[in-house]
């Protein structure tokens, strides 16, 4: 979608995190002057609770924003995204939304004609925000971020996830369902991940939480300065 009702400064943005912990980590990084401009607001881990919370909070303050960004940790596709980088999405992609076959492998809700399962980051907020942070040094990639209920745990899942997407640069669990509420509201929307860990064979003690979420501060101060 275009950022057809994004005019700048005259606009609030709205970011959703999954947990407290992200909310506080972009919280804590943005510059004073901002924080009248964002409200930054939890909505729950998965698809579905992000998707109701956003859609809740809009149904009463739509009017006041021009941007909708999905944000926090996320598992980054090797090697593309390794642990510490940002990634935004120019995709957002609900990656199990379809059926399993014996036969075709896995068939997207798309190919069985019962909806979307692929929404677009609003372009031109993307670029900025990626150039933005290229220019800071902070290692950034722009890429499809998929959407999942479950998050990856096996190479055989990670494997047949890029065979099918073969851009997917992260994976997290909102980013969609956020989407889909921007969308309900004719709202521009975009999604920026801070790696915690790579996706593949779930190892929990590889996790870089801190780690991520301080890159999501950094990367929070950056965007701030030019959106
Ligand atoms: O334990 C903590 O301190 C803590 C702090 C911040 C966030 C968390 C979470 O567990 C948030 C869950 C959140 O993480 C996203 N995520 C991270 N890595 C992946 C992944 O490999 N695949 C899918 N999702 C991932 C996801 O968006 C969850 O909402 C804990």
């Amino acid at each position: 979608m275009e950022a057809s009702r994004y005019t700048g400064a005259s606009y609030r943005i709205l970011i959703a995190t999954a947990v407290q912990a992200e909310r506080n980590a972009i919280l804590q990084a943005l510059p004073y002057h901002a924080r009248e401009r964002y409200e930054v607001i939890i909505v729950g881990v998965g698809p579905a609770s992000a998707a109701a919370e956003t859609a809740a909070h809009l149904a009463l303050h739509s009017d006041e924003y021009g941007l909708v960004i999905s944000a926090g940790i996320g598992g980054g596709f090797a090697p593309h995204a390794p642990i510490g980088s940002i990634v935004l999405a120019d995709q957002m992609i609900a990656a199990d939304l379809g059926s399993e076959t014996p036969d075709q492998g896995f068939i997207t809700v798309d190919e069985l004609g019962f909806g979307h399962s692929t929404l677009q980051s609003d372009r031109s907020s993307t670029q900025t925000v990626a150039a933005a942070l290229q220019a800071a040094t902070i290692p950034v990639h722009v890429g499809s971020v998929l959407t999942v209920s479950t998050t990856t745990g096996s190479a055989e899942t990670t494997t047949a996830l890029l065979q099918r997407i073969p851009n997917a640069a992260a994976e997290g669990m909102e980013g969609f369902g956020v989407a889909v509420a921007a969308n309900l509201f004719d709202l521009p929307v975009m999604e920026l991940r801070a790696i915690s860990n790579t996706v593949g064979p779930r190892d929990r003690d590889s996790w870089r939480i801190p780690d991520a979420l301080k890159s999501l501060g950094q990367a929070t101060r950056i965007l701030a300065e030019v959106l």
